[in-house]
């Protein structure tokens, strides 16, 4: 397809996206069934309408090829008709695993794919960068591709924009970026690139959403908004309706409900207990070498979210 009928026929990615926490049972295997309840509450509860699955928050690293299919196809097969977008993190450090998965992304119908950066071998350069992602989007090249930019956890430190720089002539289907990193300059240049090819730039780093509304970011992706995006929804309207008074207000509560969460330690096991305690859904364990999560520690964090919630 030519960019600009890949970019008519394509739904821009905007607004909340949820990372979603991958459902384990007790044992450790995934669990399914947690799926179809998962959806209802996002939608009904949380009034968040995308997922990204598969990814950090989903432990997408730590989970099998096989897994990581059966888990995208329940999210795609159960969000059908409900969800607006379900993208799928297809990064793996083999290039042949991520083919496979974009792949099979493009056969369940996946609304989108993003990949990281390798992080064992990391790409020199941009250049070796963009043709691992081009690589990847030529098993699925009807499915919009987004680059995931996540430095802090690859150790990959090219900066996003120059990863971006040329990247429509290698990939018809490249539809943009999700930025997880805190340099707001390179998330700037983004914006810039994105803006002038009709691209989304979704931010990552939820306790920072204003400063990056600000730059112009056109929606988020972050595991926070499975159980605050009503509250998140209330910043970007009232960010929308250039209510700075109460944007403000909203992300600072937010930001101190992130540091004491981050003050009691608040890595991926923490955090998708916490989700089981807001949502009552039953989220098992993380997967090894996350921990699980003492019951304790994750009420105390969720009942601070709780009350954010209420006072607003
Ligand atoms: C490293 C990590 O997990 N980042 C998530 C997404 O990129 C964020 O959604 C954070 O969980 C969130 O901003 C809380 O710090
Ligand atoms: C936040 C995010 O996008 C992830 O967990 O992958």
């Amino acid at each position: 397809m030519k960019e600009e009928e890949m970019s008519r026929s394509v739904k821009k990615l905007t607004g909340l996206v949820a990372a979603t926490f991958t459902p384990l049972t007790a044992e450790g295997e995934i669990n399914l069934s947690v799926i179809g309840p998962y959806i209802d509450y996002l939608i009904e509860k949380q009034n968040v309408k995308s997922v990204f699955v598969n990814g950090t928050t989903g432990e997408g690293c730590s989970l099998t090829v096989d897994e990581r299919k059966q888990i995208a196809a329940a999210w795609c097969q159960h969000g059908k008709g409900k969800l607006e977008q379900v993208v799928v993190h297809v990064g793996c450090m083999s290039i042949k695993d991520s083919q496979e998965l974009a792949r099979h992304a493009a056969s369940i119908g996946a609304d989108g794919i993003a990949v990281i950066s390798p992080s064992f071998f990391k790409p020199i350069n941009a250049d070796a960068l963009r043709l691992f992602i081009k690589e990847v989007s030529t098993s699925a090249p009807d499915v919009p591709m987004y680059y995931y930019h996540i430095p802090g956890m690859t150790g990959v430190e090219l900066e996003a924009a120059d990863v971006l720089n040329g990247i429509e002539q290698m990939i018809p289907s490249f539809q943009g970026v999700k930025y997880s990193g805190t340099d707001l300059r390179d998330l700037g240049q983004c914006v810039c690139y994105c803006q002038s090819h009709k691209w989304s730039v979704l931010f990552g780093v939820d306790e920072q959403l204003l400063g990056a509304l600000v730059l112009g970011v056109h929606g988020a992706v972050g595991s926070t908004y499975n159980y605050l995006g009503l509250i998140v929804n209330q910043m970007l309207s009232a960010f929308d309706n250039c209510n700075h008074m109460q944007s403000r207000a909203l992300q600072l509560e937010f930001m101190e409900v992130i540091t004491f969460a981050k003050n009691l330690g608040f890595d991926v096991g923490v955090n998708k207990q916490v989700m089981s305690e807001v949502s009552g859904l039953v989220l098992g364990p993380p997967r090894l070498p996350l921990l699980p999560c003492p019951v304790s520690k994750a009420q105390a964090i969720a009942q601070k979210i709780k009350d954010f919630s209420q006072r607003h």
